[in-house]
């Protein structure tokens, strides 16, 4: 059991649309998890999606967020937007934005700031890819990410997330193994500590994604420092997602009796 409820957030990425969202929402209103669960849908489908799980304790949240507060960006979304229409969360510098849109360590500070001045929970997704992976510099990779995005930003209170995303892991089928993972949440955490104090360090979630499915949920969240999961593919099938928050409801602290 862990000390926190784990968290899971589904990224549906540039997927699903109407009858997923309602697909989603019967599968999820019902149920009261105990784990804590976010969804992160294209934005057109966000503030249906809040409506839909207002009575819920499920959180919705987006793909991604301007670094801009507003004026002549076309295009752009704000924190303050996201945090107006429901959202709990954002997804900051997943690595299919850093990809293909070419963000960087330094939009990805301004976004968290973005982000935590309206309300908004970051997640900061950080991760190497395959060669880097190869060539042994996961450390000095995750090292940059961590510390330019987060130095110098101060939390007063407000929750944290950083996602681990190895890149040679996602939808590839090949998840990072549960010792991989550990040792590399467990880096992420050290260096948590050196920038933002042990204390606070200790609170931040470390998610893991990549090709997380239903058959090695289990094994990844039983690691000490894995708190939650990241899922992309494995979330647009509503029933394989609930099975993967109910395996993390199995690891929440039991609530006291009322
Ligand atoms: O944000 C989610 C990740 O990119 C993982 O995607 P995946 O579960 O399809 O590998």
């Amino acid at each position: 059991m862990k000390q926190r409820a784990p968290l899971v957030v589904a990224n549906w990425k540039l997927n699903g649309g109407t009858d997923l969202m309602c697909a989603s929402v019967a599968s999820f209103v019902k149920k009261r998890f105990k784990a804590a669960i976010g969804i992160a849908p294209p934005y057109v489908y966000i503030s249906d999606m809040v409506s839909f799980l207002r009575n819920s304790n499920i959180m919705v949240g987006s793909q991604n967020v301007s670094k801009f507060a507003s004026g002549a960006f076309t295009g752009e979304t704000s924190a303050q937007m996201l945090k107006e229409v429901g959202c709990g969360f954002c997804l900051i510098g997943h690595s299919e934005r850093r990809q293909v849109f070419l963000e960087n360590d330094a939009s990805c500070h301004t976004k968290i700031e973005r982000a935590l001045a309206a309300g908004l929970m970051p997640i900061l997704c950080v991760g190497e890819n395959s060669q880097q992976h190869e060539l042994g510099l996961t450390h000095d990779i995750l090292y940059r990410q961590l510390h330019q995005a987060l130095d110098g930003v101060s939390l007063q209170g407000q929750r944290l997330c950083i996602a681990y995303e190895p890149v040679w892991a996602i939808g590839t089928g090949k998840a990072a193994s549960a010792a991989q993972v550990q040792e590399v949440h467990e880096y992420i955490r050290q260096e948590l500590g050196a920038i933002l104090g042990a204390g606070v360090a200790g609170q931040v979630d470390i998610l893991y994604g990549g090709s997380v499915k239903k058959d090695n949920a289990a094994e990844l969240l039983a690691m000490p420092n894995v708190d939650g999961l990241l899922v992309g593919g494995a979330s647009l099938d509503p029933d394989h997602f609930a099975e993967i928050c109910a395996i993390a409801n199995e690891l929440a602290p039991h609530q006291e009796a009322q």
